[in-house]
């Protein structure tokens, strides 16, 4: 509408009233047009003679205002959107172009790396991703309305639905080669299918060591098993509408989605990869683990996987044992979560923290087996072992999301250059200590660079919530509930009496540093291994890891961590106080 029209309005504005509803034929208004509406508002208004009109007239007038000034930030922020589209839609086709050409060198030539291939494909799904989640936003700024919201998701859903059904899927080679997993981390988004209320896990992989035995196999494809994550609250319905943090429409303030929700995994094709983890020089788990195999590939006619160690020791037991799959080199570990649908683990809890170690990016679900001592994380029971499983492989299983924290290791001569250390990912803890020094440790601690305490003492400890009940509880720290997402930060023999142990969010950065005029070094240790010498003016950057480890409840994660606590460290185990004697009559 031009200024002009507007001129014309006669003096209660109805005309005006046509501002909100004339739009363009695409739907939407646009923004020059509502800036010269705004103004004309403005003028009409200051010529107006308002002096002499009643209430009502002035409440009107009021209301033009406000609502001339809402469509121009309506306008402004969609053609921000649209711009922001745009440019993704630009480099998306740049991309594809330039990935056309390279894949038809790649086809070209048989005996080049597939990993490129791979690689390729995977930047076209995150150019696709983020073409698909810009799309709905856009959809959201053009209409603006709850009720559309709902439409939206509605097609989000279908899509991924489409995808799961193979619509998309066959166009997806996924989870490329590329081992430095921790170099990348937006591979992590473009693996799964994100969706308010679950995940989608369905990805077509290329095997290609799938039977070393077998040469004919080697390129063959092998679809992992599917299997989607839904989450609830006791006593509601997991598909309850999600509330924004912040609601501007009534002004009131409501929480975002709740952390404490129950994670149920539910398959959505059968699991055909399993590997066995088990606690090396134990009699018990070795004769376990020979009747898990037999049983897992007899019965459920499964592939199995197991460390060199332990295929050398089935192979001693019987040459039957000749299918079990195995790796040559360390190298190959970092291809197993592409592989593995399952891991289990024959151990206590220092077993399914080597079984975490070994998975540098995104970690297959866990059902952990208590061969040890104590077993805060491993809820099953290996009497029953056939059953376990049977219900496992069946599902839905509740399971725990155990986050991890990534630790990288910044010398003070290559500050910007933090590829130079491997990182590191703790199911339990990052441990920063005076090792065999006898002076006090002096540790400068930030988090998100504001300036935190020096801690003088022993040391520190950057616990996650699953570490919580490890070292950190020796230390002082609380005990938390394993899917809370949030750091631990719990000091080791603090010589000072006010030191308490704090919890910090789970979106901060933690910078631990030497400080040059500390006495003597410090050490890192991540899990209880790998020490690491942090010289003065060294630093220890920790924060949420984007990779949690997932393991399988035997209730739920709530039920499992209440009765870990009560049976492992008998935790508030007192006898009853008996009914009779003195009484509180008075009261
Ligand atoms: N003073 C201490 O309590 C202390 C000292 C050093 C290390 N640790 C813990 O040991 C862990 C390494 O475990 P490991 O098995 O390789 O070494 P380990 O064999 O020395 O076992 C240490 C003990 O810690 C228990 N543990 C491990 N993770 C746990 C968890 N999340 N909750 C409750 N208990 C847990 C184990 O069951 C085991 O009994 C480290 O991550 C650290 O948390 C504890
Ligand atoms: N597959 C493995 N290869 C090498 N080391 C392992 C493996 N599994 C476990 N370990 C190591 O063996 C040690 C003991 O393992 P674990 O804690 O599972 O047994 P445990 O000490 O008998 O159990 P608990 O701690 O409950 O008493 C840990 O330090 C762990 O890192």
């Amino acid at each position: 509408m031009s200024p002009s029209k507007l001129d014309s309005t006669d003096s209660f504005g109805h005309e005006e009233a046509s501002v909100s509803c004339s739009k363009p034929e695409n739907g939407c208004v646009d923004s020059l047009s509502i800036f010269h509406s705004e103004k004309a508002v403005e003028e009409l208004l200051q010529q107006t003679p308002v002096a002499g009109m009643d209430e009502h007239l002035i409440e009107f007038s009021e209301a033009l205002r406000t609502v001339a000034k809402a469509l121009r930030r309506a306008a402004e922020g969609k053609a921000s959107a649209q711009a922001e589209a745009a440019e993704w839609k630009r480099r998306y086709e740049l991309e594809r172009t330039r990935n056309i050409q390279m894949e038809r060198k790649v086809s070209g030539n048989n005996n080049c790396e597939m990993v490129q291939h791979w690689w390729i494909r995977s930047s076209l799904d995150n150019a696709m991703d983020m073409l698909r989640i810009m799309l709905p936003c856009l959809f959201f700024w053009e209409v603006g309305k709850e009720q559309n919201k709902r439409i939206a998701e509605a097609r989000m859903a279908e899509q991924f639905s489409a995808e799961k059904n193979g619509d998309i899927d066959c166009e997806r080679v996924k989870n490329s080669d590329n081992q430095s997993m921790l170099q990348n981390e937006s591979n992590e988004y473009s693996e799964t299918g994100c969706m308010k209320h679950g995940i989608w896990s369905h990805e077509v992989l290329r095997d290609r060591e799938s039977d070393s035995n077998s040469n004919a196999d080697r390129n063959k494809i092998m679809r992992k098993a599917s299997f989607k994550l839904s989450w609830w609250c006791n006593g509601e319905n997991g598909d309850q509408h999600k509330h924004d943090i912040v609601s501007f429409e009534r002004g009131n303030i409501t929480t975002a989605e709740r952390s404490s929700k129950q994670i149920s995994l539910k398959w959505e094709s059968d699991p055909q990869t399993v590997l066995i983890l088990t606690k090396p020089n134990s009699v018990s788990v070795r004769i376990l683990c020979v009747q898990m195999v037999r049983w897992l590939r007899e019965r459920k006619k499964l592939n199995v996987y197991v460390e060199p160690r332990v295929k050398v020791e089935l192979v001693a037991e019987s040459s039957n044992f000749s299918y079990v799959q195995t790796w040559k080199d360390d190298s190959e570990i970092s291809h197993l979560h592409m592989k593995v649908d399952l891991v289990i683990t024959l151990g206590g809890d220092g077993t399914v923290l080597w079984a975490a170690s070994m998975f540098k990016g995104p970690v297959p679900p866990i059902v952990p087996f208590s061969l040890g001592s104590l077993g805060f994380m491993t809820p099953f029971h290996s009497e029953h072992f056939k059953d376990c499983l049977d219900s496992v492989l069946r599902g839905p299983i509740s399971i725990t999301l155990r986050h991890r924290l990534l630790c990288r290791v910044v010398r003070d001569a290559a500050k910007n250059e933090y590829e130079t250390e491997e990182p590191f990912l703790v199911l339990n803890e990052v441990t920063i200590d005076r090792g065999i020094s006898s002076y006090l440790t002096n540790l400068e601690c930030y988090c998100d660079n504001s300036f935190v305490t020096c801690v003088q003492g022993d040391g520190l400890i950057l616990s996650t919530t699953s570490g919580s009940t490890a070292y950190s509880l020796a230390a002082g720290g609380s005990m938390v509930h394993p899917q809370v997402p949030g750091i631990l930060f719990t000091p080791i023999c603090p010589h000072s009496l006010s030191f308490r142990p704090l919890i910090l969010p789970e979106h901060v950065t933690v910078r631990i540093m030497v400080p040059f005029n500390s006495r003597s070094p410090a050490w890192a240790s991540f899990d209880g291994k790998d020490r690491k010498l942090l010289a003065a003016g060294d630093a220890l950057l920790c924060s949420m890891a984007p990779w949690p480890v997932p393991t399988a409840c035997q209730v739920d994660s709530t039920n499992d961590f209440l009765r870990s606590i009560h049976d492992g460290l008998h935790w508030n185990l007192r006898k009853t106080q008996s009914f009779d004697g003195p009484r509180d009559r008075d009261l």
